[in-house]
């Protein structure tokens, strides 16, 4: 913004059609805007021709700079310095030793801190962010972290408020995860060179791993919306891992590129009106047609994420007798035809679609079979590993935005003469968030280094109830900090929008992350059964 105006010059704006005010030292027009502020057009005329930023960051957070700037800035005071040229970059260091992690390609620092990064509040962020040493992240990891952060601050924070109300997110913002070769880096797995063009600008494909992975979804958590994170990756992420490990290679080489393209949308379709956490007593059916080339699919399902977005369905379907050993998955394809979506109305995550879905005599061919018939139980079981961590990664990250908006706040907001951070009864407020945020982020590094050591069928049967466990440990620490931020916030986290936005928001998709995936009773009791299980073959003594 190159144009500049003396303090007296906006003065002149205050009185007459014009209204201008300064903010931060620039100078802003609302004169057309003063009649749609939601804080109404009085309060900016008594701020007119004025220096109002004390006023204005008493009321709004950072988004709505970012948001309105390129609209309503005309320009800065003549007195304001100019931005300081970014630091010479420094003289690179020795790359960090590094060792190799059995049996991955991957590469993990010895545990050299990274450069800090971010606002450095503290436990807002994992602590190697904050110059704190790690072993399991080095210089691939930060590269991609400010990447993805850059992207999400400028293109979609300032507007996930307003897709979340619209119940949508605009699709170029697929396309783009598609495009920034993030989609093909979210399978769990390597990256798949050999379908997609597509790579990730910081990280080569032979070093990409479970880490980078998990900050994909953790920055992209940023947002404090599990409806932009489901719509983005919540299909994605549990329906197309199955295609990926299970898939017939024709099939696979026939849509895998067009979906990691960002061009064609996919989702997991388990969850039934009458079977949910109970996978074994599924009921939608697939009949083989007499001529043995197609499964003919009648059924329901029910809550499932991107639904009405999707072209294709990775779906559980009974082709066999009752319980576990009759299940199949098929990839059904919506332009086949019978495949009716409609939206379902939910308590939260409300931009990610989540819909009711109908098969109606759906023809299928036989090649669509993932993984092998009535061997369906174990290509489901094996994708929950990666489905709970998902939540798990999600689920720390909402809780430390909870944390961190409550702790920026309570630095503002005063009551009884005193900063909220200046009484006792909140600082106990965030320390207790804050203890409960490191302990589950540090077991869920733990977690996914074990993922990360070795092949999905161990990692099913070794860390299946550690998992379970996380992800009950993940959503009771979100319910916790959400209600706590709720507190903190008080009014504000109880209307929708404004500075409480992302606390109310988020208190709403409590939910939906405590009862799918494994609901928290189901994963507790998991938790024990499975470890006890599996320690027992390990000779348990006991
Ligand atoms: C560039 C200038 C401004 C823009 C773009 C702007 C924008 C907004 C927006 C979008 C909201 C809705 C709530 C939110 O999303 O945070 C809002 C609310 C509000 N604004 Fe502004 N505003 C500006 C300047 C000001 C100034 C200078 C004042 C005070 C003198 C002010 C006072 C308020 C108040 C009191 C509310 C209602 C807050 C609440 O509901 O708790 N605004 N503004």
């Amino acid at each position: 913004m190159s144009k500049t105006f003396s303090a007296e010059d906006v003065a002149t704006q205050g009185k007459g059609a014009n209204t201008w005010v300064i903010i931060d030292e620039d100078v802003y027009d609302v004169s057309k805007f003063q009649d749609e502020h939601p804080g109404g057009k009085k309060i900016l005329q008594r701020v007119a021709g004025k220096d109002a930023s004390k006023q204005f960051w008493k009321y709004h957070n950072e988004g709505i700079l970012k948001k309105y700037k390129g609209q309503l800035q005309i320009g800065s005071l003549n007195t304001k310095k100019a931005a300081p040229e970014p630091p010479a970059p420094a003289p690179k260091k020795a790359a960090p030793a590094v060792k190799p992690a059995a049996p991955s390609s991957s590469t993990i620092t010895k545990g050299e801190p990274q450069d800090p990064y971010g606002e450095l509040i503290p436990f807002a962020d994992p602590s190697w962010y904050q110059g704190y040493a790690s072993p399991y992240f080095n210089e691939t990891h930060a590269a991609l972290r400010s990447e993805i952060r850059q992207w999400v601050e400028t293109e979609i924070e300032p507007y996930v408020t307003e897709w979340d109300e619209a119940k949508n997110v605009p699709e170029h913002i697929y396309k783009q995860m598609g495009e920034r070769g993030y989609l093909a880096g979210m399978l769990g797995t390597h990256y798949p060179v050999d379908h997609t063009p597509h790579r990730v600008q910081s990280v080569a494909p032979e070093n990409w791993d479970l880490f980078h992975e998990m900050l994909l979804t953790d920055e992209l958590s940023r947002t404090g919306s599990g409806g932009l994170v489901w719509n983005l990756i919540g299909g994605y992420g549990i329906g197309c891992p199955p295609l990926v490990k299970f898939g017939k290679k024709p099939l696979v080489d026939r849509i895998l590129p067009g979906i990691l393209a960002g061009d064609k949308r996919i989702c997991l379709a388990i969850t039934e009106p009458d079977a949910g956490s109970d996978v074994a007593n599924l009921g939608c059916e697939a009949k083989l047609s007499e001529d043995g080339k197609h499964y003919i699919v009648n059924g329901e399902k029910k809550w499932i994420t991107n639904g009405v977005f999707a072209d294709y369905f990775t779906t559980a379907v009974r082709t066999g007798k009752d319980g576990m050993n009759g299940l199949s998955v098929l990839l059904i394809e919506r332009e086949a035809g019978g495949v009716s979506t409609r939206r379902m109305d939910c308590q939260g995550v409300w931009s990610s679609g989540t819909t009711y879905v109908t098969f109606e005599d759906v023809k299928v061919p036989v090649e669509n079979l993932i993984g092998k018939e009535n061997q369906g139980f174990k290509v489901i079981m094996t994708n929950f590993n990666h489905e709970r961590i998902g939540i798990v990664i999600q689920c720390v990250r909402f809780s430390r935005v909870c944390y961190e908006e409550s702790m920026k706040y309570a630095h503002k907001r005063k009551t009884f003469n005193k900063r909220l951070i200046d009484h006792p009864v909140i600082r106990m407020k965030l320390a207790h968030m804050a203890r409960q945020i490191e302990a589950t982020y540090n077991w869920l590094e733990n977690i996914i280094y074990q993922c990360q050591s070795m092949d999905e069928t161990e990692a099913m049967l070794k860390l299946g109830g550690a998992i379970a466990g996380l992800k009950a440990q993940s959503t009771q620490c979100f319910e916790f900090c959400a209600r706590e931020a709720s507190q903190i916030f008080g009014g504000l986290s109880y209307s929708r929008g404004g500075q409480g936005a992302k606390i109310e928001r988020l208190y709403r998709d409590v939910r939906a992350y405590a009862i799918p995936g494994g609901s928290e009773e189901i994963m507790l009791d998991l938790s024990m059964r499975q470890s006890l299980r599996v320690h027992s073959m390990f000779g348990m003594k006991l």
